[in-house]
């Protein structure tokens, strides 16, 4: 299309996100929608266990370890980009491995952060604090954060019907504001 027709100005939009259960992952193409950004899901050379509970102990032993998980994942020419959505669940209240092993392997110095997220109802608890400390040298601003799965209980995807609706019309909004979506 051409620059003029791009309704975020001309700006190159890449929007990465990890998601398990496809809550984050429909928040991400509504994100698409609005900004016609390109889309690139985090995948892992070895994917986490379909059970629950073991990817939890995983996630934990992952988190206080601090290691970093090869990706599967490889995005040519991230430098071209200048906005980059990073887009996840919370994960034992933070930013899930996968995610961690993303923005530590690619430099987005100069570039615009913006996260985004579901979660279980329990809330962002650092994610948004550790997506601003992996990205120094770059502008993080404010995230969107919405209720989605709750896995624990057996709820995976809730992205449908009411719920869509009014998350579609909250992620508009939120785009207004942080100046992703003419006024
Ligand atoms: C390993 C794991 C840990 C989770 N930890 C939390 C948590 O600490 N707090 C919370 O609110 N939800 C937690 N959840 C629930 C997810 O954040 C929630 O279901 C989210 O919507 C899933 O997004 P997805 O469908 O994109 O994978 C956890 C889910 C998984 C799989």
């Amino acid at each position: 299309a051409p620059a003029d027709a791009n309704p975020t100005g001309g700006k190159r939009i890449l929007i990465v996100y990890l998601s398990r259960t496809n809550n984050t992952k429909t928040l991400a193409e509504i994100i698409q929608g609005y900004t016609g950004g390109d889309l690139m899901p985090i995948e892992l050379q070895k994917p986490y266990p379909a059970d629950y509970k073991t990817t939890v102990s995983q996630v934990a032993h992952e988190n206080e370890t601090g290691y970093l998980l090869p990706l599967k994942t490889k995005i040519e020419g991230i430098e071209k980009y200048d906005v980059v959505f990073v887009g996840f669940p919370t994960w034992g209240m933070q930013l899930p491995p996968p995610m961690k092993s993303f923005l530590h392997q690619y430099n987005l110095k100069g570039k615009t952060i913006i996260p985004f997220n579901t979660n279980a109802g329990y809330g962002i608890g650092s994610s948004f604090d550790t997506v601003k400390e992996l990205c120094p040298n770059s502008k993080v601003l404010d995230g969107f954060t919405t209720k989605g799965g709750i896995e624990r209980d057996g709820i995976l995807y809730v992205m449908e019907g009411n719920k869509k609706t009014e998350t579609d019309a909250a992620v508009k909004k939120w785009l207004q504001k942080i100046g992703m979506l003419p006024q």
